[in-house]
């Protein structure tokens, strides 16, 4: 009997985020979409990071390996409303649980719609009749129902890779249902956590009167839809191997040296308010005050490449960073000796994996974050026989997974000081079966296995 392959068609990925090949990408979105696509191949189309005249000109076309980028620049005007204004000063805050930082302006929404629009008009211009469309994050929430309304028929699935909210949250947000509803144009809505996933449900059970049957499948009107918990994960052996190969760079030795010997706690995050860094430098502070034994044998290295800096919230942030981190060195720092390290810049992951071995500590205390890979990279950098200690927020999506790392409530600074000391002194047994649990979650559920999940329940 022969057998006839199926005809599956390409996959092509949406997000507002592209890395396009050797550019840093400080994001998690983008740095995990591009592990994803190296392996499968396909289109990856989004915005080009650039401003022009006008939004979507031209679309420029790259070709690196199997992976074919499409990128349309924005314009000035369409940046301020689609980017900073409905995408980042009013959804973001209030996916992150800070309706007090939504923004209600109204011309950010209709900026937002637009963008999303041309979005819609040069794809649905390219699309082939067995194309799998994969759209992802809060930038993108209504351009299926736009594909739609220009004819595209094919499978469209949905990823959200920040925390969803309960309803009672998702209600201040301004035409919440209009925006919502659009959602149930998609085939799949994938989420990171079953938290995220109930908050869904929840929303449209009772916002918009949809009705939920087994297996996550919703219907709202004629559209029927599934939903399910798709956790990111990294490219795990990738980064394992980068670690271990990254001793000889230049940047480690240095880091190495000028160590002398000190144990050090790593921070790497965006500089946005979600990744709680004061908090996390106040729980430092705390530390350092209550255990003065720790003076001069710590060190702490906050990386924190800016983001968004054209948002007033995001420039405020880095203020209050730079006036802590001063005051704490003020008050502890010994003529040979400064507490914390606070880099506002952006390194490779080749570097960032080697300091990541370095550090008897990882520290990732966000407020809320959807996943944070940040987390996963960390454990992924460990040396197998003398790991370091994952000292985790319970609000990140990654907690899920990771629950054999010291999970800490960001807010309270006691709790993250009394996590520290412990995984400062933590015994190298409890080190390493600590590090091999976590280790067996990421080596399972890898990059790989989520495109691959994902993409199979999309195209069934
Ligand atoms: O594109 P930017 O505005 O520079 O922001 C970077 C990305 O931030 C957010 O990342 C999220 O995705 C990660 C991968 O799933 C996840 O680990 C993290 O918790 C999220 O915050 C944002 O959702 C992306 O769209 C941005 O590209
Ligand atoms: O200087 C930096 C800082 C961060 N990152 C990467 O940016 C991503 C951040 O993703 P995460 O999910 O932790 O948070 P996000 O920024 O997406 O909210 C991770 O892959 C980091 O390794 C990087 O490559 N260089």
């Amino acid at each position: 009997m022969s057998v006839v392959p199926l005809r599956t068609g390409r996959l092509i990925v949406v997000s507002n985020r592209v890395a396009l090949p050797r550019q840093t990408a400080t994001g998690g979105l983008a740095s995990a979409m591009r592990a994803a696509l190296q392996e499968a191949g396909g289109v990856w189309f989004g915005w080009s990071g650039k401003i022009a005249a006008e939004t979507a000109a031209t679309v420029h076309h790259l070709y690196d390996g199997p992976v074919h980028y499409a990128t349309i620049d924005l314009s000035r005007g369409d940046h301020d409303h689609f980017y900073d204004g409905f995408a980042n000063r009013t959804l973001w805050p209030l996916l992150h649980y800070r309706p007090d930082l939504v923004d209600y302006n109204r011309g950010h929404l209709d900026g937002y719609l637009r963008v999303n629009g041309i979005f819609a008009d040069r794809l649905a211009a390219v699309v082939e009749p067995d194309d799998v469309i994969w759209v992802n994050d809060y930038h993108l929430i209504p351009l299926a129902s736009m594909l739609r309304e220009r004819g595209v028929r094919n499978r469209i699935g949905f990823f959200l890779h920040t925390p969803l909210p309960a309803a009672g949250l998702l209600i201040a947000l301004p035409r919440h249902r209009e925006l919502l509803e659009t959602l149930a144009s998609y085939d799949l809505v994938g989420l990171h956590t079953a938290r995220d996933l109930r908050a869904l449900e929840e929303y449209f059970v009772h916002e918009t009167g949809a009705r939920l049957r087994g297996g996550h499948r919703l219907r709202l009107g004629h559209r029927r839809f599934r939903a399910g918990v798709f956790p990111i994960g990294i490219d795990t052996q990738h980064v394992a191997d980068a670690a271990a190969q990254a001793g000889t760079l230049d940047p480690i030795e240095d880091l190495r040296s000028s160590l002398e010997g000190r144990a050090l706690i790593i921070g790497v995050d965006r500089l946005d308010y979600s990744k709680g860094l004061p908090q996390r430098f106040d729980a430092y502070a705390r530390l350092l005050e209550r255990a003065p034994r720790l003076h001069r044998r710590v060190s702490f290295l906050q990386i924190a490449p800016p983001s968004r800096s054209t948002v007033p919230e995001y420039r405020q942030i880095r203020r209050d960073l730079e006036r802590k981190a001063g005051h704490i060195n003020g008050m502890y720092a010994a003529p040979d000796w400064v507490p914390i390290r606070y880099v506002n810049k952006s390194f490779p992951h080749s570097v960032l994996s080697g300091y990541y071995r370095n550090a008897k500590v990882g520290l990732v205390t966000p407020m809320r974050d959807g996943m944070n890979l940040v987390a996963k990279e960390y454990v992924a950098s460990q040396n197998p026989d003398d790991p370091g200690v994952l000292v985790l927020s319970r609000f990140a999506g990654a907690a899920q997974e990771l629950g054999e790392a010291l999970l800490v409530n960001p807010a309270d600074t006691e709790e993250v000081a009394d996590a520290l000391e412990l995984a400062l002194a933590m015994p190298l047994e409890e080190r390493r079966q600590r590090w091999r649990a976590m280790m067996d979650v990421l080596e399972q559920q890898d990059i790989t296995a989520w495109r691959r999940s994902f993409v199979a329940a999309l195209r069934e």
